[in-house]
């Protein structure tokens, strides 16, 4: 399990999208978006609207279930997106960078980017956002519903 959660909220998570899409605003013109699923799916939807980008492909990609980290499995590869020349690759985040090594693989020429990153898998994006800390695990909205928590008071061992 990991040391501490880092919660990204719908409203957050939207403005992240759209500060990467600035970062990539430049770089363009891009032949299309390529979402790594599932988690990709909705950032890239965010940055293809705001990039006007009509054109999306997808890979699927499954290296975690939950928290726990298996070995990757690529369940959808990429239809179209060639070697991956004046494509954009959105995931949601980097962690280890398993899943980018091998999405990088497929499309080597891609420009792959992300809207959080951990230090183990920074090298491997391009262009990205935000910097969480390795033992850090990031809760997306999606993962996450809004509940009761008891107060702080209430939750305190005796001493
Ligand atoms: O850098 P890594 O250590 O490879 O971790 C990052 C990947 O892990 C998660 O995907 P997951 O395998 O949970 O699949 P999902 O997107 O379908 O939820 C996340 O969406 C990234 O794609
Ligand atoms: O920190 C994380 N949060 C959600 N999914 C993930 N997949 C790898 N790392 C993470
Ligand atoms: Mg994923």
């Amino acid at each position: 399990m990991a040391q501490r959660y880092f919660t990204v909220t719908w409203d957050q998570l939207h403005r992240d999208s759209k500060a990467l899409a600035w970062r990539l605003l430049d770089l363009g013109p891009w032949k299309g978006v390529v979402a790594i699923t599932r988690g990709g799916l909705i950032p890239a939807a965010i940055i293809a609207r705001e990039l006007e980008c009509r054109i999306i492909e997808t890979v699927s990609v499954v290296t975690y279930d939950e928290e726990t980290k298996g070995e990757p499995r690529v369940v959808k590869p990429p239809a179209a997106a060639g070697d991956g020349k004046g494509w954009l690759i959105i995931d949601d985040l980097v962690d280890t960078g398993t899943t980018a090594k091998v999405v990088r693989a497929m499309l080597p020429h891609a420009h792959f980017a992300t809207i959080y990153a951990k230090p183990a898998g920074k090298p491997l994006v391009d262009t990205f956002v935000t910097e969480v800390s390795q033992d850090t695990w990031i809760l997306f909205p999606w993962d996450t519903e809004v509940q009761f928590i008891p107060p702080i008071a209430k939750g305190q061992v005796a001493k």
